[in-house]
């Protein structure tokens, strides 16, 4: 019998097995931010723990700082300041390498590990983040852990792991004209629910995911956990390598021609067995939206909010009521139409070159409209520069968007930035969360593209151009 990616990947870094369902686990690479890592690093410290290879550790700062032009270490957050130079001063006594407020690298540590060659296929990676599984998609196993799990991969560079259930989703077909990876992902969370892959680790596979780019790998591997799975991977191939090479902390020469080689086996066999399969035919996806407080709360952007009665039982529809509630919608309302306040682009799911080209094309020449408020937030200064290298934020600028310097920014109102009470905001981002994105803050999310027409449009809006029906109020 063959093995699934998962399995080779497993056994390459099994140091034990521990005989109750764990296995003790090398783990290659440790990322911190100072939101969490901060925790990690004081445990560590008064536990009177060295930091075993600082080398394969790294730290970015992200999640609190400021992302307003002229930054420096003051942040919205009352006393984000202090977790922020804690976490330098930490990691710089243990000889950590920090991405920091001010250099050409900082940036959300999802994106700037990939970007930075620190993930590389087959490598294991942890980060107290939940949506660690991002770096997945470049054949990576990565998975989200605790603070204190996080100290003890420091120390050890090992970590006690559960071993995940395998589920293998398979694109089929072609995905429609406007129809991006957010909306694949967000069709998979809709339709299998948002706790359909509890307890697995899912290889994203088929046609249409061979067929995306890299990036667009990332941001379905980004939304996994909203799927509840333990991680989400795609096979490494062609464009993977070509992605990597020469990347700062890419193998050099030998070492790359070695690595390559190594690489062409990370694949599962023809004859591998899934425990799960979830087959999708691209033909039925649609650009969506969400309209409630979880990510399975989605529809096509041409859909409606649903009926009550279509819930799958009474504790869903409670929970659907309540979603409504907060997000001031009534049963059946359509999406398009919906007026909004802001549109946000950025997070570790769609703020990467590539997103915010798509963002640009649909922007370009045309003003957000007015009483919208519109940020970009690039998903590292990486991205920032080669946008800005091709002309993207004279786009976005010209537009009437914000253009900013990178972090989490408004993914995330516990990190100090946010939008204001019961403001309606379309949003490239991966939670829609009561409160995620400021207090009251009612987000939809979507992709770039959507995200795009909307802020021009002023109310929800399909990018593919559909006239937007006229709004029908709310709750
Ligand atoms: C702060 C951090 C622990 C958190 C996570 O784990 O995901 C954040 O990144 C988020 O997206 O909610
Ligand atoms: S961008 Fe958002 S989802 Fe991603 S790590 Fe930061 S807070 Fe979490």
């Amino acid at each position: 019998m063959g093995s699934t990616l998962v399995e080779k990947l497993w056994s390459r870094h099994r140091v034990a097995d521990l005989g109750d369902g764990t296995d003790l686990l090398y783990v290659d690479r440790v990322l911190l931010h100072e939101r969490t890592g901060s925790i990690a690093l004081k445990e560590l410290a008064e536990k009177g723990r060295a930091v075993r290879h600082p080398g394969r550790a790294f730290v970015c700062m992200d999640h609190i700082v400021d992302t307003r032009p002229g930054r420096g270490d003051e942040t919205v957050m009352p006393g984000g300041t202090a977790f922020i130079r804690e976490t330098r001063a930490a990691a710089t006594a243990a000889g950590i390498h920090v991405f920091d407020i001010g250099h050409d690298n900082q940036g959300i540590v999802h994106v700037v590990s990939p970007e930075q060659g620190i993930a590389l296929p087959g490598l294991t990676l942890v980060c107290p983040d939940s949506h660690t599984c991002t770096q997945g998609g470049l054949g990576a196993l990565a998975w989200g852990i605790g603070s204190s799990e996080a100290a003890h991969a420091l120390a050890t560079q090992t970590l006690v792991v559960r071993r995940p259930r395998q589920m293998r989703v398979r694109f089929e077909g072609t995905p429609g004209p406007g129809v991006s990876p957010k909306d694949m992902i967000l069709h998979l969370i809709a339709t299998h629910g948002a706790d359909g892959g509890a307890g697995h680790a899912v290889e994203f596979c088929g046609p249409a995911v061979t067929a995306l780019p890299v990036e667009g790998r990332m941001t379905l591997c980004n939304m996994a956990v909203e799927f509840a799975a333990w991680t989400g991977l795609c096979a490494p191939d062609a464009k993977t390598i070509a992605w990597i090479e020469g990347r700062p902390h890419a193998p050099k020469e030998d070492a790359w021609v070695a690595a390559v080689a190594d690489w062409a086996d990370l694949h599962s066999d023809a004859d591998a067995v899934f425990d799960r399969e979830i087959v999708i035919d691209c033909a039925d996806i649609a650009p969506y939206v969400t309209w409630g407080t979880s990510p399975q709360h989605a529809v096509p952007i041409t859909g409606q909010v649903p009926a009550l009665d279509e819930a799958r039982d009474a504790t869903a529809a409670a929970a659907w009521q309540r979603a409504l509630s907060y997000m001031g919608l009534n049963p059946g309302q359509p999406l398009a139409g919906l007026p909004i306040d802001g549109a946000f682009i950025g997070s570790c799911t769609n703020s990467r070159l590539s997103d915010l080209r798509a963002a640009a094309e649909v922007l370009r020449g045309r003003k957000v409209a007015p009483g919208v408020r519109a940020i970009c937030v690039p998903g590292s200064m990486r991205v920032k520069a080669a946008a800005e290298a091709e002309g993207l934020h004279t786009i976005f600028l010209d537009a009437g968007f914000e253009w900013r310097e990178s972090g989490c920014s408004m993914c995330f109102f516990a990190g100090g930035e946010h939008f204001g009470q019961s403001e309606r905001v379309v949003t490239t981002t991966n939670r829609n969360f009561e409160n995620r994105q400021g207090p009251g803050t009612r987000s939809h999310l979507a992709s770039p593209a959507t995200v795009a027409a909307s802020a021009i449009a002023g109310r929800l809006a399909d990018a593919r151009g559909h006239t937007t029906p006229a709004p029908t109020g709310g709750v």
